[in-house]
């Protein structure tokens, strides 16, 4: 696993488009590489945020949106086009501007899609979905994902794994269901920590405020249970991108001093 790498921006704004311009270089990169890339969405604040500024920015041409995959790190378990659905605020702030193949967009299942109001069923799916997306170098799990976002919550928590519950803790499975989530909606589908884990590079999104204690704790060795964005990285780098509030808290001696 990789050491956290922090880059910290002025604002909110300032990093959501940084962010923007550092994925789409990214995909561009893999695309010319591996002829396709593959990433995975976070929900929140933040991670909409920057979809909506991939969507501002002119560079967005760069990308071949056909030879794209896009996954998510997690659902709120409701129904189709719910507008508190991650894969809806997505679709509103990116997805419906730009030529994607329909057949590569993997969101997780709805409530009243085919495993109906089953979670654990809607879970095992989209792992299976996975597993059939994943190569031989892949071991059967999960495809590579070229760079898979989180946005970390007040709370430490990532995806849908929220502090001490039973998701957090899952080591074989790479998706789970969610049950008694603490933020609404309860139910939810998440990826675990392993699938997490096997991304080549992991960005945690962390702007505001309400994230500065969120990311002290997680930078400053807590465990992942106690701390779920404290397990997150990635194989050959974990990035998180801060604005300055949201680094407020902490220790200077984690990231170099702002130029005057
Ligand atoms: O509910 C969720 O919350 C987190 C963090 O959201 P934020 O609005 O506090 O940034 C998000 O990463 C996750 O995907 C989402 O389902």
């Amino acid at each position: 696993m990789s050491t956290p790498q922090l880059v910290v921006h002025r604002d909110k704004e300032l990093m959501a488009q940084a962010a923007a311009a550092r994925l789409i270089t990214k995909i561009v990169d893999a695309q010319a590489s591996r002829g396709s890339a593959s990433v995975v969405l976070t929900g929140g604040r933040n991670g909409n945020g920057l979809l909506a500024a991939l969507a501002a920015a002119p560079a967005r041409d760069a990308v071949d949106w056909g030879r794209l995959d896009l996954w998510w790190g997690d659902e709120r378990f409701l129904p189709e086009g719910d507008p508190e659905r991650n894969v809806t605020q997505a679709r509103k702030a990116l997805l419906d501007a730009v030529p994607l193949d329909p057949e590569r967009v993997h969101a997780m299942p709805a409530s009243d899609g085919p495993y109906g109001a089953d979670v654990d069923a809607a879970a095992a799916g989209y792992a299976e979905e996975l597993a059939r997306a994943a190569g031989p170098e892949n071991h059967g799990a999960v495809p590579t994902f070229d760079v898979l976002m989180l946005g970390v919550g007040p709370d430490t928590h990532v995806a849908s794994l929220f502090p001490e519950l039973p998701a957090v803790r899952e080591t074989e499975r790479t998706v789970v269901g969610v049950h008694g989530a603490p933020k609404p909606p309860p139910t939810r589908v998440t990826l675990t920590l392993p699938a997490i884990r096997s991304a080549r590079e992991v960005w945690l999104l962390a702007a505001g405020a309400d994230k500065a204690n969120a990311a002290a704790i997680a930078l400053s060795g807590a465990g992942e249970i106690q701390a779920p964005a404290a397990g997150a990285q990635g194989r050959s780098r974990t990035l998180w991108l801060l604005d300055a509030t949201a680094a407020a808290q902490l220790p200077r001696s984690l990231y170099p001093p702002a130029s005057p």
